[in-house]
Parts: C-alpha cells; sequence; structure tokens
C-alpha cells in the first residue's frame, strides 16, 4: 500500500484529505507542523509528502528540502493558496513533483499522486490506478482532441509498432502487450479498438493491481443486490459492460491464481454469470492484456496459469522503451508540450537546442510517462518562449557515467556494481537503479537475489 504524509494546520481539511486518500486506498499520515512532519520523515518511508506551503511556524518548503537533502525518493506536492502560486513555482525549480492550487480539487490532487507514484515506482506491482473511472478523469484538464491525439512517431521501431497494430486491430484475435511502465501500453491497446470492428462500442480499462482481493470476482463479473453483505444494489462487472466491445486488462501479472481461473472460464465459454444471480449472461468481448514483467518467468514458476497465459496471447506486441527510439523523442515532447501549455494556459515555443540535447541524452527509465511530467513541470518553471536547459530536472542534466550501463551490469560483478552504486547514492533506490538503467522492481529482486541489505 503506498504511504502519504499530508502535513496541513488546517485540522478540519486535514482529516477531510486523509479521509478522502485512505478510502482510495492510501495508508495515510497527518502532521499538523513542519517539526511533527520532521519525525515522521526521519522514522517512516513515505511514497508521497503533500505539504502545505504555509505551515505555522515554518514554510513547507523546509520539508521539501529535507526531502531533497537526504535524496528520499519521496514526491513532494505542494499545497498552495492561489496568491502563491509564484511561490510554488519557485519551490517546483528545486524539485517538488508538482503544485495543487487550494481550494483543492480531489480528482485533481488524486491525478497528482497518482503521477507521482507512477513516476517513482514505475515497474512495482501497486494498486495505484484505481478504476476505469478515476483513471479517465486522471487527466481531465487536457481536451479530449489534445488527450486522444496518438503520436505515431518517425523511429523504425515506432513503423513497426503502427505495421502491428494495423495487422492485429482488424481481427479479433487476443493481444498481449508488453513493455516497460509508460510505454503507451494503454494507448496502444485503445488505438486497436478504435481501428477495430468493437471501435464504437466500449473500451473498458481495469488495472488487475488495484481491485481487491475479495472485491474481484464482483468488480469483472458484477453481482445481484443482497447477494452479499454490502451488495446493496445490482452492480455490472466489467465484463457485461464490455459488452461488444474491448477489455483491457492492465497489469495482467498481478492477477490472484483464484481470478485466473475464474477468467479463463469466462473467456473460453463466452458467458457469464453474476453473483447470486441464475441467469448466464452472453458475452461478445475482445481482450486485449498489458503487463511490464516476463509472464514466461511467472508461467514457469507456477504462479500464472500456462492455459490463461495462451488465452491471452494470440498475438503479442513489444513496446520499445522511450530510449529504444530515441528518434520520437522530438515528436513526443512537442506533444506533451501542447498539453503542457493548454493546461497552464502558456504559449511556450520549443525547446532550445541545449534542452532538447540533455533530453536526448537521457535514458527515460519511466518512458512516455516521465517525459510528459518533465515537460509538464519545465512548462511550469518556463520565463521564456523556450524550454530551457535550467528548466529541466536534475537528473536530465547529469551525465550518467558510462561505466554503469545496462550492457556491462550484465556481464560484470552484478553484486559489487549495485553496492558501489547503492553507496554512491547514499542507498536511493530510485537513484541507483536510475543509474544503472533497470527499473526499481528489478533492482528490489537483484537485492533480494544477493541478499544485500540496504
Ligand atoms: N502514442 C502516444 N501518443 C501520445 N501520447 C502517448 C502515447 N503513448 C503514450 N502516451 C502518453 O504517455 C503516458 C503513458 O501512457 P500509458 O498510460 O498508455 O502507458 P502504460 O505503458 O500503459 O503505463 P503503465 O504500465 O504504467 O500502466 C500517457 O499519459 C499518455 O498520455
Amino acid at each position: 500500500m503506498n504511504r502519504i504524509l499530508i502535513v496541513e494546520d488546517d485540522l478540519a481539511f486535514c482529516q477531510m484529505l486523509a479521509t478522502f486518500l485512505t478510502k482510495k486506498g492510501f495508508e495515510v499520515t497527518t502532521c499538523t507542523s513542519a517539526e511533527q512532519a520532521h519525525k515522521e520523515l526521519d522514522q517512516n518511508r513515505f511514497d508521497v509528502l503533500l505539504t502545505d506551503v504555509r505551515l505555522p511556524e515554518k514554510q513547507g518548503t523546509v520539508l521539501l528540502d529535507r526531502v531533497q537533502q537526504n535524496n528520499w525518493s519521496t514526491k513532494v506536492i505542494l499545497m498552495t493558496g492561489y496568491a502563491e502560486v509564484s511561490k510554488a513555482v519557485e519551490v517546483m525549480k528545486s524539485g517538488a513533483f508538482d503544485y495543487i492550487a487550494k481550494p483543492v480539487n480531489p480528482e485533481k490532487l488524486l491525478a497528482s499522486i497518482k503521477n507521482a507514484l507512477k513516476e517513482l515506482q514505475g515497474f512495482e506491482k501497486s494498486a495505484i490506478k484505481q478504476t476505469t473511472k478515476a483513471h479517465k478523469k486522471s487527466d481531465a484538464l487536457i481536451s479530449e482532441s489534445q488527450k486522444q491525439k496518438y503520436v505515431q512517431g518517425v523511429s523504425k521501431e515506432a513503423k513497426t509498432l503502427a505495421d502491428y497494430i494495423d495487422l492485429v486491430a482488424p481481427t479479433d484475435f487476443s493481444v498481449l502487450i508488453v513493455g516497460q511502465s509508460g510505454t503507451g501500453k494503454e494507448y496502444v491497446a485503445k488505438k486497436i479498438h478504435h481501428k477495430s470492428k468493437r471501435g464504437k462500442k466500449a473500451f473498458v480499462a481495469v488495472d488487475c493491481g488495484a481491485i481487491p482481493k475479495e472485491l474481484a470476482v464482483s468488480e469483472f463479473f458484477g453481482h445481484v443486490k443482497g447477494s452479499f453483505t454490502g451488495a446493496i444494489q445490482d452492480k455490472v462487472g466489467h465484463f457485461e459492460a464490455a459488452n461488444g466491445g474491448t477489455l483491457f486488462l492492465d497489469e495482467i501479472g498481478n492477477l490472484s491464481y483464484e481470478l485466473q481461473i475464474h477468467l479463463l472460464r469466462a473467456l473460453q465459454e463466452r458467458v457469464i454469470k453474476p453473483i447470486g444471480s441464475h441467469t448466464e449472461i452472453p458475452v461478445d468481448i475482445r481482450v486485449i492484456a498489458a503487463t511490464n514483467e516476463n509472464l514466461d518467468k511467472a508461467v514457469a514458476a507456477g504462479d500464472f496459469r500456462e492455459d490463461l497465459y495462451h488465452r491471452l496471447n494470440e498475438f503479442s506486441i513489444q513496446i520499445p522503451a522511450l530510449a529504444e527510439r530515441k528518434e520520437d523523442l522530438v515528436l513526443f515532447a512537442n506533444h506533451f508540450l501542447s498539453q503542457a501549455n493548454q493546461i497552464l494556459n502558456k504559449q511556450i515555443l520549443g525547446f532550445t537546442d541545449e534542452a532538447m540535447s540533455k533530453m536526448e541524452g537521457y535514458s527515460w527509465p519511466g518512458n512516455l510517462r516521465e517525459l510528459q511530467n518533465c515537460v509538464k513541470r519545465a512548462s511550469l518553471i518556463a520565463q521564456n518562449d523556450y524550454i530551457e536547459e535550467t528548466d529541466l530536472p536534475k537528473e536530465i542534466l547529469v551525465k550518467p557515467e558510462p561505466q554503469e550501463s545496462y550492457s556491462l551490469f550484465k556481464n560484470k560483478n552484478e553484486v559489487q556494481l549495485i553496492k558501489d552504486t547503492l553507496a554512491k547514492t547514499g542507498g536511493n533506490k530510485s537513484k541507483t537503479a536510475r543509474l544503472l538503467q533497470i527499473d526499481r522492481k528489478t533492482l528490489y529482486n537483484k537485492l533480494k537475489q544477493y541478499n544485500i541489505e540496504y
């Protein structure tokens, strides 16, 4: 469960935020002063720190400084009154992840937290994405046309991806999309859906990692009123909601074994029965699943059913990491810039050559999502017509040391390299993973595998 520390001196507001975020599945700790918050930060690890800019005895920015000085991976989101937006822009420069203007719009706050966690955890199997509904609202500020705009890219990899999409879209094959976090798996799934004969019907996206285990069957297949405690009204499950259209199962590797059995049965028999109902409902759906992990390994380890794997994998598409399609970077950066201009009501024209060359030299472990967040932040900070080097986050400006590339990582003494890098970053896992150009999940697996304590 992701942990959030809220620091806010207005007790009632603080409680309200805590209740809202707890309901959304976060583990929340609250503090009403910077002093209390310092203690919490020293004793516990938080994924997100949500702090008011103005605290009674100190500015909330001292907490940001604390996080920065200690190299903690905690993402800091500042809450600020309208009049303090310029202050927020200033602190964004020193590394805050985002700022939220008061009065706080809960959906915007949730979107920002979700974004922060995505960037922070990339590959970890955590239940960040909420339901389809919350997912859709997350980028509520971007106009429909901008949001839907699919940038294809010009690289060889982009061309291959486009060819695969065109090839499989008109069929009814189930598709397994494989790619690192933030590479655009959901975007590709939507593209396949829109290009298929089901394009005008529903596209239902489900994050398999975000569904509480006890509710999973009801979420997928629905229930009738009174069928269990808490079933206060009939509920249509994802299968029925997607009838005639496409069901997108994100993070498929997170499905419990029990649910895998239910899912396989529904896909084979093409009928579902809501909990408590005696009536079978025929369903006609196409399934597109996505994963950022190696499902072959999960199958070999007995964690993922082989029959379901084959059922979902009638056609598979691998999405390249952004680092493997650098020719597309300029296109995506400009696309995200026009989104940011729209959100922030700015008219930034582009990037200076120096800024673009820094961006091209960076490895983008968080892929398109990281680029999108980076451009949004840089746009907020930028004072001139073009985004400049100084508007970019620090990690992009630092040149990675060449000997720490992943290719060497595979061949050399892994244990020593991990230990050295951890020492260099003061134990900061995100930074270590970034330097080693692997994702955090892989790093955690390696730490476990080699028994490295940190
Ligand atoms: N082809 C594209 N054109 C324009 N924007 C894109 C494209 N692909 C991805 N994006 C943007 O990049 C971000 C990440 O995309 P998406 O959510 O599809 O990635 P993902 O691989 O499904 O991520 P995760 O594994 O974390 O769920 C989205 O905010 C989306 O707006």
